[in-house]
């Protein structure tokens, strides 16, 4: 091939990639659209293709403007359409559908309902701010809300309610895969405190799957005390920089990627007071990122998440392997394994 050729053909490449930015964010808006109206669930209910003329009933929705909606779902490969006979098509579901059914089992609604609040949208607007300056003092969240995120949520019932429910979402999700994927990490584990374990629900499956296990759930005051009760777990109210509950492990899942490496080694530090010496150690659940090289479409996950982290944390990163390893290591952890268990975790066993 020339590089005529060549050059034709990224500029073509590069015009639709640019397109792709232009109207991006008609995706997200979509799926939201989709989420609300509920179309995933009739259309998993239905059990055979459904025709336009069904759903629209079924949802009251006006049918030309539905059909626009699955027509973009369509070609966007969430929904199939076959045919029913040879005048009608239907829509059937798809493993990418059942994942926006409210209620489902994998369901990811709730994130997603979550991220496209204007709450979490409105920090993106001051990301070019947020490069600019030098110090880390200010997130784009609290620019854009008044106050930061933690500080919003207590505050805030409803968006603390979206906020809850979406972490509670990712985490069904996450701790069957680790208890799936890596169930020898909780062997001989008698007390497991979930350090900034929001509701509960991290902690109710792990004690469900592990029954030997006595569950401490850890999170500051406000919410804790919104938190799920039962027998096997205990709610604490606290503060993770002063001082973590006592167990024989400390479990964080999505926690230590809000703060920024001396941060997250002042944690760890207040963990190894609070396991024992000899058989403690601690179980983290977060992203790890692939080193500095071209990454391919997951890589890509792991990236857009650490965008999040910037937009919406004071300090906040997603790190590699190596950033990893520093962490643990200036916190006193010194040997440690990672087990990848779920598109863009893993799970990071380490010991004193
Ligand atoms: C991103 S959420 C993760 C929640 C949960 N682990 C999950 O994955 O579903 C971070 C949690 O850290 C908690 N948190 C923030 N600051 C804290 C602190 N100083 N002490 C204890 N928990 C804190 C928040 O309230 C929140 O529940």
């Amino acid at each position: 091939m020339g590089d005529m050729e060549v050059t034709v053909k990224e500029e073509a490449r590069a015009e639709i990639k640019i397109w792709n930015y232009v109207l991006g964010y008609a995706k997200i808006a979509v799926v939201k659209c989709a989420i609300e109206l509920g179309i995933a669930d009739t259309i998993e209910n239905y059990g055979s293709p459904m025709p336009l003329s069904e759903l629209a009933t079924a949802l009251q929705c006006e049918p030309l403007r539905l059909h626009r909606i699955m027509r973009f779902m369509v070609h966007d490969r969430i929904f199939k359409q076959e045919h029913i006979n040879h005048h009608t098509v239907g829509f059937s579901s798809t493993p990418l559908s059942r994942l926006l059914i409210k209620r489902g089992e994998k369901s990811m609604a709730a994130l997603i309902l979550f991220v496209s609040s204007p709450t979490w949208l409105a920090p993106w607007h001051s990301l070019s701010a947020r490069v600019l300056e030098t110090g880390n003092n200010i997130s784009p969240f609290e620019v854009a809300n008044g106050k930061d995120l933690w500080s919003y949520a207590e505050v805030n019932p409803d968006f603390r309610e979206l906020f809850n429910n979406a972490m509670g979402c990712d985490a069904r999700l996450t701790v069957q895969a680790t208890i799936e994927g890596c169930p020898e990490v909780f062997d001989g584990v008698e007390s497991l405190v979930d350090v900034g374990g929001g509701n509960g629900t991290a902690l109710s499956l792990l004690v469900k799957a592990f029954p030997w296990i006595r569950g401490i759930n850890f999170d500051l005051p406000h919410v804790v005390a919104v938190s799920a009760k039962s027998d096997s777990i205990e709610n604490v109210g606290g503060d993770m920089f002063m001082s973590i509950p006592n167990a024989d492990a400390a479990f964080f899942m999505w926690v230590l990627h809000d703060w920024d490496d001396e941060e997250c080694i002042k944690i760890l530090k207040k963990c190894r007071e609070a396991i024992p010496e000899d058989k403690g150690k601690v179980i983290i659940v977060e992203a790890v990122l692939e080193e500095d090289k071209e990454c391919d479409e997951l890589g890509a996950v792991g990236l857009m998440l650490d965008m999040t982290m910037m937009a919406i944390t004071n300090k906040g990163k997603e790190r590699t392997l190596k950033e990893w390893s520093y962490v643990l290591r200036q916190s006193g952890f010194t040997r440690f394994n990672v087990k990848p268990i779920r598109a863009v975790q893993s799970v990071i066993e380490a010991y004193p």
